[in-house]
């Protein structure tokens, strides 16, 4: 509908969403021949070896790369706060991004656990998207550049994990989910950092007055991004497409930014194919979201943060496997009696 035939931003981002390349057939065949070679009964490190497999499928690559897994992360901030949905003040957003870039914060030390490289990216923070109950939260032009900066953080990785930070952002991530998927604006929306019951009230009240408020335009994902969705929003959604055209896979992180990649799922059901759900969130409706799309979390820790941190623990979890594979001897180079045929 909206500029069809008009080449405006939007239409950029659809052609890119037609061009993304499927699994590579060849890379799994080799996995599989590899994995019934190490030394160990076949299927005995279970999900593990699936996710080597993924890994290969979506890396074009056998054996897979693990070295440069980076850990992006979002900032961005969001007019719906003036609507009382978040437990905390806006002004901790900016004050997280000094926290992530002096190593404070609880990412930056799973980042050091586990070898992974860290990039902050801060999206006008002192200028908040509208609130998305009076008026859409982006124009076009700004969303698709907003989604062509995210896509720049794929530079120099091999496995890449998205997350955010942006005070009020769980009440964007229910917008989205409610205005692509329907339902109740209830069923959406969760404690976030922590609000009361009456702060869980007029989030769901705001939720479900934003969606009334577009709904004539909710059939195009993009629109539900630009109009209920924010900068951290727009700029994850872009990373997550730009990573499957450079056969980058993805670990996404929780709620907030699964609810980004599912306007690209909602576009393309394959779209996120190449994406693994890193950890299942305690925010309820994480669980509600992965279902939608068809995502098995790696973890269950109780995490509900944000930050990418989710999705770094995954990637603990994901470097290991892809070690598992690569480094285990064969039967035959370490001398191991095979299962006798
Ligand atoms: C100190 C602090 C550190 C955080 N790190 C991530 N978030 C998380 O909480 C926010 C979303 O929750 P809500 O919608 O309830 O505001 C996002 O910034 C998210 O990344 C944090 C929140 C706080 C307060
Ligand atoms: O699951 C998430 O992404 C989440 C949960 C609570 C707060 N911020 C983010």
């Amino acid at each position: 509908m909206t500029n069809a035939a008009t080449g405006l931003p939007f239409d950029d981002i659809r052609n890119l969403v037609k061009d993304i390349p499927g699994p590579d057939h060849d890379a799994v065949a080799a996995c599989r021949a590899r994995e019934g070679q190490l030394t160990k009964p076949p299927g005995a490190l279970g999900r593990l070896e699936s996710i080597s497999e993924w890994l290969c499928a979506w890396q074009a690559q056998h054996p897979p790369k693990s070295e440069r897994v980076v850990v992006a992360v979002f900032a961005g901030n969001h007019g719906v706060v003036a609507q009382g949905v978040a437990a905390y003040p806006q002004e901790v957003t900016a004050q997280m991004v000094a926290n992530f870039q002096n190593d404070g914060a609880a990412v930056n030390q799973i980042c050091k656990s586990f070898d992974l490289g860290l990039k902050v990216f801060e999206l006008a923070l002192e200028k908040p998207t509208r609130d998305i109950t009076q008026d859409a939260a982006l124009d076009e032009a700004e969303c698709a550049a907003t989604m062509a900066y995210g896509m720049e953080a794929t530079e120099g990785c091999d496995i890449l994990c998205v997350g955010e930070m942006g005070i009020g952002n769980t009440t964007i991530a229910a917008a989205i989910c409610h205005g692509l998927f329907g339902g109740e604006a209830q069923d959406w929306v969760g404690p976030g950092t922590g609000v009361d019951s009456e702060g869980l009230k007029r989030k769901a009240d705001a939720v479900r007055r934003a969606v009334a408020l577009h709904k004539a335009h909710l059939d195009d994902p993009l629109e539900v991004l630009r109009r209920l969705g924010g900068r951290e929003l727009a700029a994850m959604a872009g990373a997550v497409l730009a990573a499957r055209l450079q056969r980058i896979p993805v670990i996404l992180d929780g709620y907030v930014a699964t609810a980004a990649a599912a306007v690209l799922f909602a576009m393309r059901p394959d779209a996120l194919e190449h994406c693994v759900a890193g950890h299942l969130s305690a925010e309820p409706a994480h669980r509600r979201l992965l279902e939608k799309l068809g995502l098995k979390p790696v973890l269950e820790l109780g995490m509900r943060l944000g930050e990418g941190s989710g999705a770094a623990m995954a990637a603990g979890i994901v470097k290991a496997a892809a070690k598992l594979h690569s480094g285990m001897a064969t039967f035959a180079s370490a001398g191991v009696s095979n299962k006798e045929a």
